[in-house]
């Protein structure tokens, strides 16, 4: 079955020869005008573009706009577009039909009745015409067809027909009155002095109405209502909420020894969607949070999360950075304690953890004296391999790239330290090379780093030979494994590592002798979250 019945009124497409605003903020002023369909026409398309277009997918499919992509029908279908629009030099009609399927809408372009008599019309949902008028816009367009071309094609088509080429709000009604059922319009908006008022113009002139803007997350506070876990709903077993998510603040019951931490987490400096899901973006932002307070010996209670939100993300994307979230707390048991969206620019996650301390001890990074030993509770620069796993697009170390993307917050770890009253810890989120020499400047010591008695793991170990990377590099350097670096006197140590077999030394305290860190293989520095 075709789409017979597209409203063509008002077509706009997207320009890529202008140096005013993008697609997508000209797709939005369309859309907001009240234009009917959008086509999505980038002729110097690449991969960096196509968050782009799938947020002009979003914002069409949100406010109920076709959404067509121009000449290339596995870009449209990627894009999950309405559509795709084929001129006389692209794919044949019925292979587009053939790939889209049957609901999908295939545009062809056709300027006289020679060029619509070559063409197969019979998978095709509607014609385009023209140019109509001239055009700077497209440099390789014939001459103008004139209205007596436009509507000798109309009239032989017996397809709806958009006019297009030069048209301009005031030539709409003579364009309709030669049976057009649309004109198409790029540069009449996007190079006007003002595109919003042009657009508004073309909307009236082709009876379309304006639309409220709305973001792809704006109905996203009733769902985060919902998530949050109200009072009573079996999602806060320990009452912590005594008011929860839906009013202005949450008001928690009391909490012995109240831990508090923040933490951040920035696209493109923290994560990528190009190797992360949004589940795992959600899944790791609240493990990070939650690492802080393993560190510090409490116990997790609550996460408020903060979400800020570019037009790129829409409300499924939402729903999933939620769930991975929702995993996180499960696994340590911490309840959703409220949150906040705004727009911005890059996607951000802030969140505030709340934990309860321990009931005699809080680890600070200051508590290591001479004489100990330095220690961590588990494999370092398996995330940092996992990372650069993904940069290459390499999929031989499913378990390193496992390691960067689900990281654990050490809270059993910690538990045994705590047991043995281990005061001097920290969690490894920047590189043991830059988080070491933090420890080290807080307690006013030397730290000699040793990473020769790190255990074998065969994985990493064949990584490394792979990169022609030191595994000792990758393992100071490397950030992201969030295990806990602890300073204590060796003999603890040994009672600790019955109980913590991961854990394993990678250095001595000393007392300072002008340098915080020694040992550091050379050229190494710390994965750093600031460049
Ligand atoms: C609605 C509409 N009509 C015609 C065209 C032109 O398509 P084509 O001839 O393939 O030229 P390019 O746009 O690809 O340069 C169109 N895009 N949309
Ligand atoms: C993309 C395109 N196709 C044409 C055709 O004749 O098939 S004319 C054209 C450019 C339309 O831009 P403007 O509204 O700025 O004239
Ligand atoms: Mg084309």
């Amino acid at each position: 079955m075709k789409n017979t019945r597209i409203d063509l009124r008002f077509y706009f497409i997207t320009d890529d020869g202008t140096s005013g605003s993008g697609p997508l903020e000209q797709a939005k002023i369309a859309i907001a005008a009240g234009a009917t369909v959008v086509q999505y026409r980038n002729k110097a398309f690449s991969d960096p573009d196509f968050n782009e277009a799938q947020a002009i997918a979003q914002m069409c499919a949100i406010h109920g706009v076709r959404f067509i992509v121009n000449d290339d029908m596995i870009l449209a279908r990627a894009l999950g577009a309405d559509g795709v629009h084929l001129g006389q030099q692209d794919a044949d009609p019925a292979l587009a039909r053939q790939i889209l399927g049957p609901g999908a809408v295939v545009g062809v372009s056709a300027a006289n009745l020679e060029e619509l008599a070559r063409t197969d019309t019979a998978p095709c949902d509607y014609l385009g015409t023209g140019p109509v008028f001239a055009t700077g816009t497209k440099a390789d367009a014939g001459e103008a067809i004139g209205l007596h071309g436009l509507s000798e094609v109309v009239r032989r088509s017996g397809l709806p027909v958009v006019a297009i080429g030069g048209i301009f709000p005031e030539s709409v009604e003579a364009c309709m009155e030669s049976g057009a059922d649309g004109v198409a319009v790029i540069s009449a908006i996007t190079r006007a002095d003002d595109p919003a008022a042009a657009a508004a113009r073309f909307a009236a002139a082709c009876g379309t109405r304006p639309r409220v803007l709305q973001t792809p997350w704006q109905d996203e506070f009733l769902l985060i209502d919902q998530i949050l876990g109200q009072p009573g709903d079996g999602r806060d077993p320990q009452g912590l909420l005594q008011v929860g998510a839906g009013d202005d603040a949450a008001l928690l019951a009391d909490i012995a020894r109240p831990v508090i931490t923040t933490d951040t987490q920035h696209e493109n400096i923290h994560f990528r969607r190009f190797w992360q899901s949004f589940f795992e973006i959600g899944y790791k932002a609240a493990e990070t949070a939650f690492s802080d307070l393993a560190a510090c010996y409490a116990r997790p209670l609550a996460l408020f999360v903060n979400l800020s939100l570019p037009a790129t993300v829409s409300r499924e994307n939402v729903t999933e950075i939620y769930q991975g979230i929702r995993k996180s707390l499960a696994a340590c048991g911490a309840v959703l304690g409220g949150g906040n969206v705004s727009s911005g620019q890059d996607l951000a996650i802030d969140m505030f953890a709340v934990g309860s301390g321990h009931g005699r001890i809080f680890p600070v990074r200051s508590a290591a004296r001479p004489g100990f030993g330095l220690y961590v509770t588990g494999p370092l620069g398996r995330a940092r391999a996992g990372l650069e796993c993904l940069m290459q697009g390499d999929f031989a170390f499913p378990g390193l790239v496992e390691a960067f993307k689900y990281p654990m917050a050490r809270f059993d770890a910690a538990a045994v330290l705590a047991d043995h009253r281990v005061a001097c810890v920290m969690d490894i989120s920047d590189g043991l090379a830059g988080d070491v020499g933090h420890l080290a400047q807080a307690s006013g010591i030397t730290a000699v780093l040793d990473l020769c008695r790190a255990p074998a793991d065969p994985e990493f170990a064949s990584f490394c030979e792979k990169y022609q990377k030191p595994p000792a590099d990758v393992m100071a350097e490397g950030g992201e494994d969030y295990e806990l670096l602890f300073a204590c006197p060796p003999e603890v140590f040994a009672a600790i590592g019955r109980k913590l077999p991961g854990a394993f030394c990678v250095g001595t305290c000393r007392a300072y002798n002008g340098e915080s860190v020694r040992g550091l293989p050379e050229a190494i520095e710390s994965f750093g979250h600031t460049a």
